[in-house]
């Protein structure tokens, strides 16, 4: 069955949508893993490394937590995929300095690169809005085995600049961002609760269910649901 949906710009989640769960876990994740302790030891002066170190010493209640508490704390997260912002931003200082290295290329299903061409030439605009940090979006879009994405994108959104992905609030911030009113704004996502608060606010909202993936079996509720992007046509709004 296609689904069809005339709007300005769609909103991609990353993982679970475009992108395998199992790679983010089984590849990014040790990559970050392994270099925590050096991040955190040698660049503890860095603005953005602080900033998410005092974060993280907030959230787990211990303000003078060391730098080994604190990545013990960063390892328990990833072992639960939390997706707390300061391990998100500190993944990204990693991953983004991974991919630039060149050790890293990131992973997209077979679907997703050839529509998000089709939508971006017929005038849709695309938007990310992941977990994962600007820093790691626009490197995991740079750096994909088609080569640098990023050209296809007009911004970016996180849940540092836009808020939690399961609150209202974050998309009607998105909406404000972007110039674009809520009805013409279609967000894909595998996760049930981040689809709620897009419609919440307004939004088209469509579920991406993907044989594997950890919401595959749970679904999306009462959302309209794709297996694959080409099973998505979307057109540009003419007013
Ligand atoms: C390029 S971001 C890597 C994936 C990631 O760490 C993440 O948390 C993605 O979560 P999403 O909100 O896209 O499901
Ligand atoms: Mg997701």
């Amino acid at each position: 069955m296609t689904l069809r949906h005339t709007v300005d710009a769609v909103v991609l989640d990353i993982e679970g949508t475009t992108s395998a769960t199992g790679f983010v876990v089984d590849v990014l994740y040790p990559y970050a893993r392994s270099r925590f302790a050096a991040l955190l030891s040698e660049r503890s002066g860095d603005p953005e490394v602080a900033r998410a170190v005092a974060q993280v010493r907030e959230a787990i209640g211990e303000p003078g937590a060391d730098a080994v508490r604190v990545e013990k704390a960063l390892n328990a997260w990833l072992d639960e995929d939390r997706k707390a912002t300061p391990l998100k931003t500190l993944q990204g200082v990693i991953w983004s300095e991974g991919f630039a290295r060149g050790d890293l290329v990131s992973h997209f299903y077979d679907d997703v690169v050839p529509e998000l061409r089709t939508w971006h030439s017929s005038g849709v605009r695309l938007h990310v809005y992941s977990s994962g940090s600007v820093a790691a979006q626009r490197a995991w879009f740079t750096n994909s085995p088609e080569g640098d994405l990023t050209s296809l994108l007009s911004g970016f959104y996180d849940t540092e600049n836009a808020g939690p992905k399961q609150e209202a609030e974050s998309y009607r911030r998105i909406s404000g961002s972007t110039g674009i009113e809520p009805a013409k704004l279609l967000f894909l996502s595998d996760r049930p609760g981040e689809l709620d608060a897009a419609r919440a606010a307004g939004w088209h909202a469509v579920g991406i269910r993907r044989p594997g993936e950890p919401y595959f079996e749970q679904g999306v509720g009462d959302h309209a649901a794709a297996g694959t992007f080409d099973e998505i046509t979307v057109s540009r709004s003419t007013s």
